[in-house]
């Protein structure tokens, strides 16, 4: 679960990049964050994954009162969290495999239960037999789904995806999208931002449009609802 109360965000440089935003987002929940460009999706995204702290308000991600935090449980909470980048963001000169198995040597899990839990995660996005590959060896779809493995290796309770689709022509947006269904069946909270009126329009879920810092439309099986 997802609660920010009268979140706002100014920049250093003076921006305002959220203004008074509140909204609830259940634990079982897949959300489409939709907007012009500069709108604050991003913003709204950094601040569930605590890269940003709000400079007015309260949020909480999974209970933790994370605009709070003391220093020393962020990763903590922060492996609760998944992430996924429009441009993947992969680490060029480890493997598939590594790369994915990264995400939990970090946290310091057991070398048998990474092993198992990693090729688990890499089965699960189709990428099994790709594990030795390096990822300028793979497509953009593949990429991305390696980026989805490492996302959901540490089980997170809470993806965030910013633009997944972002590269990717529209059959391999689709395998994504169908993927990121499978792990909201699968009990994780998605929130997507995205500018892909065709996936949004296309898979019905709740929308919320962000104008100007401001949650202008929140609907329970919403529309893209702008022309590009
Ligand atoms: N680090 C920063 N310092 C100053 N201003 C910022 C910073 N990051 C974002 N902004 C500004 O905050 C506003 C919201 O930006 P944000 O990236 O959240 O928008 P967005 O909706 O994600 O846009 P896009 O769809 O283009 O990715 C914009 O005016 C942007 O220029």
């Amino acid at each position: 679960m997802i609660e920010m109360h009268d979140i706002w965000k100014t920049y250093s440089d003076g921006t305002h990049a959220l203004r008074g935003v509140s909204v609830q987002i259940d634990s079982d929940e897949f959300v489409y964050l939709v907007g012009p460009s500069g709108a604050g999706k991003s913003t709204f995204m950094k601040l569930i994954y605590r890269e940003e702290v709000p400079t007015k308000g309260q949020i909480s991600v999974s209970g933790f009162n994370i605009g709070k935090l003391k220093s020393r449980k962020i990763p903590y909470v922060r492996r609760n969290i998944g992430v996924i980048f429009q441009d993947f963001r992969l680490l060029p000169q480890l493997s598939v495999f590594d790369n994915v198995a990264f995400a939990m040597e970090v946290i310091e899990a057991p070398r048998r239960a990474i092993r198992k839990r990693t090729l688990e995660v890499l089965e699960l996005v189709g990428l099994h037999h790709k594990q030795a590959s390096l990822p300028s060896q793979l497509s953009g779809g593949e990429q991305q789904r390696v980026s989805i493995a490492r996302a959901i290796v540490n089980n997170p309770t809470v993806i965030v995806a910013d633009e997944p689709t972002g590269n990717l022509d529209p059959d391999t947006s689709m395998g994504i999208m169908h993927l990121l269904e499978e792990i909201n069946y699968r009990g994780a909270t998605i929130v997507m931002a995205t500018h892909n009126k065709e996936i949004v329009n296309n898979m019905r879920k709740r929308v919320i449009a962000i104008e100007n810092g401001v949650i202008v439309r929140d609907e329970a099986r919403g529309e893209y609802g702008y022309e590009i």
